[in-house]
C-alpha cells in the first residue's frame, strides 16, 4: 500500500487568471462595489478554484468518515463507543441530521465505514466499507495506527475525493463520526499548534467540567508517551483516528482534482490543519462553514487564518455545519452569474 500521489507531489493553485476576470465583473454589477461582502469573494474564490467563469455548485458531495478510537477506554465521551456503528445504520437509513440536509440540498452522501467495534448491518445503501481495523489503539498509552493503517487511510479518503470528481462534484464536504475522535483531534491539534491539552480539550458530545479536565490529562499522557512528531502522517499515526486521517487525505485528494472543499467543525478542521502541514497551497482549496460550540475550534482556525461564514451554537459533526452553509455559497454564486450589470440594466454607476 503506497500513499496516493494527492498526498506526496505538489499541489497546484486555483487559477488565478479566473479570480482576476470575476473580480471585474462583480465590479460591473449593479450594486455598489463590495456591497455584496463575502458573498463576492466566495463567488471570487470559487470562479479560480473551479476554473470557470461561471462558478456552481449545484453538485454537491458528501463523504461521512466513520471509525472508532481506542481512546474511549479512558471514558472520555458522554456517549458509548457502540454510537458509532449504530449511527453509520442511522445515515444510511436517511433519519441523521446530515442525512436530511442532504436531501434537502439534493446533495450525493455516502459514509465510508473505516472500522467500528459495533456492528454495521451489511449491504447498508450508501455504505463504502473501507474497514482497517474495530478501532484504533488507545493514544494514552500506544500509537493509534500502524504506518500501514494512517496509508490505508489516507488511501480510503483519496478514494472517495476521486468518487467525487467522477461524479462531477462541484463541492467537497467530509463529515466525522467516531465516539471519542474530540480527543483524538485535540490531542492532534495540541502537537500542531504547540498548545496545552487544557487549551484544546472541550464537552465534545456533552462532557461536564470534570470530565474535561480528566480529558486533558488523558490528552496529556498521548502527548508525553511521544516524541514531538512534525511529519503529519507519522503524528496522524500516533494520536490520529481513522476517519480524521481519511479526511486528510480526502481534502488533498478533492483540492488535487480541482475541486474546493467546504470544511464543517472542530474535528475536521483539525484534519484540514494536518493536511495543510502537509501541503500548504492546500489552504487555498478550502472554505470554512461555520464555527463549532466546541471551545478549541477557535484556536485552529485562527491557525488555519479562517473566518468562518456561520457560528450557529453547533457541534454536532458529520458534515452537518458544511450542509448548513451550502445555500450561501448558491446565492455567492447566483447573484455573480445572474445579476445585470450597469450597462445591461441602464443603471448609473457610482463616482
Ligand atoms: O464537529 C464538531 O465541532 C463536533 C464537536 C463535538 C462533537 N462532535 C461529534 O461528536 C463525536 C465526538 O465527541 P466525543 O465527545 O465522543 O469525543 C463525533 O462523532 C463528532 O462528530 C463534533
Ligand atoms: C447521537 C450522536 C450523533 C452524532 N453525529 C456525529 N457525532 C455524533 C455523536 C452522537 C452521540
Amino acid at each position: 500500500m503506497t500513499l496516493p500521489s494527492s498526498w506526496t507531489s505538489d499541489l497546484a493553485l486555483p487559477e488565478s487568471s479566473f479570480a482576476e476576470s470575476a473580480l471585474t465583473r462583480q465590479g460591473m454589477l449593479t450594486k455598489p462595489p463590495g456591497s455584496l461582502g463575502r458573498l463576492e469573494e466566495l463567488a471570487i474564490t470559487l470562479s479560480a478554484q473551479q476554473r470557470t467563469e461561471s462558478p456552481a455548485v449545484d453538485k454537491v458531495h458528501i463523504s461521512v468518515f466513520a471509525g472508532d478510537h481506542g481512546v474511549c477506554r479512558e471514558g472520555i465521551s458522554a456517549f458509548p463507543q457502540a454510537v458509532t456503528a449504530q449511527m453509520i445504520a442511522n445515515f444510511a437509513h436517511g433519519g441523521a441530521a446530515i442525512s436530511v440536509l442532504a436531501r434537502q440540498l439534493d446533495a450525493h452522501l455516502e459514509v465510508v465505514n473505516l472500522g467500528t467495534v459495533g456492528d454495521v448491518p451489511p449491504m447498508l445503501s450508501g455504505v463504502v466499507d473501507e474497514i482497517i481495523a474495530p478501532m484504533t489503539g488507545n493514544l494514552a498509552s500506544e500509537p493509534a495506527m500502524s504506518p500501514e493503517q494512517v496509508v490505508q487511510a489516507v488511501a480510503a479518503g483519496d478514494r472517495a475525493a476521486e468518487r467525487a470528481a467522477n461524479a462531477g462534484a462541484q463541492l467537497f464536504i467530509g463529515g466525522d463520526m467516531g465516539i471519542g475522535n474530540t480527543t483524538s483531534a485535540a490531542a492532534l491539534a495540541c502537537a500542531l499548534l504547540n498548545r496545552r491539552p487544557d487549551q484544546l480539550a472541550g464537552p465534545g458530545t456533552g462532557l461536564d467540567a470534570d470530565g474535561v479536565s480528566h480529558k486533558a490529562r488523558v490528552i496529556a499522557r498521548a502527548l508525553a508517551r511521544q516524541e514531538l512528531e512534525t511529519d503529519p502522517l507519522r503524528l496522524l499515526a500516533s494520536l490520529g483516528g481513522f476517519e480524521i486521517t481519511a479526511l486528510a487525505g480526502a481534502y488533498l485528494g478533492a483540492a488535487a482534482r480541482g475541486i474546493p472543499v467546504l470544511v464543517d467543525g472542530y474535528i475536521v478542521s483539525v484534519a484540514a490543519l494536518a493536511a495543510v502541514k502537509q501541503q500548504p497551497a492546500l489552504r487555498h482549496w478550502l472554505h470554512f462553514s461555520h464555527q463549532s460550540a466546541e471551545p478549541g475550534h477557535r484556536l485552529v482556525l485562527d491557525a488555519l487564518e479562517a473566518d468562518p461564514l456561520l457560528d450557529l451554537g453547533m457541534r454536532l459533526g458529520e458534515g452537518s455545519g458544511a450542509a448548513t452553509a451550502v445555500p450561501l455559497l448558491r446565492s455567492a454564486c447566483a447573484l455573480h452569474n445572474g445579476m445585470a450589470s450597469f450597462a445591461d440594466a441602464g443603471v448609473s454607476e457610482g463616482s
